[in-house]
């Protein structure tokens, strides 16, 4: 591995390339297709929040979502990564909130815009801790979860991704170089929902992670 990931790692992630509509019942809650390819989006490294740092509702925004994702971090440079060779560039895993601005990107989806300030204002992306992946035997065989204010909104096995890690890292990496510290999301489960000011979110791995943000 290139880079001490023990501590934060949000120095080193340069780029967060998101993973949309990877789950079929989170597809179909919002009425959209189920894609054939993966579909990516990217969040820039100022999205990137630890715990103690506030996610920000962005100015305007009247409809703020949390989208809980399983996040892979990338331990060494990958270009044209063959899919039975993807697990040896991964370094390790955490779980991460897409935060979606979902007026902005209903607004953008109509225009046929992109989703740039939907997807990536500052704080969009808040991150758990870094887990080896040693300490993951299998990554499509965890459960993520989301509760928010103590209800649960998000409780999903990975194993009904619809594009497995392995796809995902060959498909990205025939267009766009991944760099040690990259943040790869994987996409959300159903249960995404309004979060309001005040909010305390808490989410994570069954066992292995947890987090907890508070929404100013
Ligand atoms: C509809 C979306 O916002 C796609 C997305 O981010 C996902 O996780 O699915
Ligand atoms: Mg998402």
């Amino acid at each position: 591995m290139e880079g001490d990931m023990s501590q934060s790692f949000r120095s080193l992630a340069s780029k967060i390339v998101c993973i949309g509509r990877n789950y079929k019942d989170h597809a179909l809650e919002l009425g959209n297709a189920i894609p054939k390819k993966p579909m990516l989006f990217l969040k820039s490294s100022n999205a990137f929040v630890e715990e103690g740092q506030p996610i920000l509702i962005p100015p305007g925004c009247q409809n703020l979502h949390q989208e809980v994702e399983l996040g892979v971090v990338i331990g060494k440079k990958a270009k044209n990564v063959a899919k039975n060779e993807a697990l040896s560039y991964v370094s390790g895993y955490t779980v991460a909130l897409d935060m979606t601005a979902r007026d902005f990107q209903d607004e953008a989806k109509k225009a046929g815009a992109p989703w740039f300030l939907a997807k990536s204002f500052d704080t969009s992306c808040p991150v758990g801790t870094f887990i080896p992946k040693e300490k993951i035997n299998d990554p499509h065989d965890e459960e993520l979860y989301c509760i928010i204010n103590g209800q649960e909104k998000q409780r999903c096995r990975t194993n009904v991704m619809i594009f497995d890690i392995p796809t995902i890292i060959e498909y990205i990496t025939q267009f766009v170089t991944l760099e040690p510290g990259d943040l790869v999301l994987t996409g959300t489960p159903a249960g995404v929902s309004r979060v309001n000011s005040g909010d305390v979110i808490e989410f994570g791995l069954s066992g292995k992670l947890q987090a907890k943000f508070h929404v100013q």
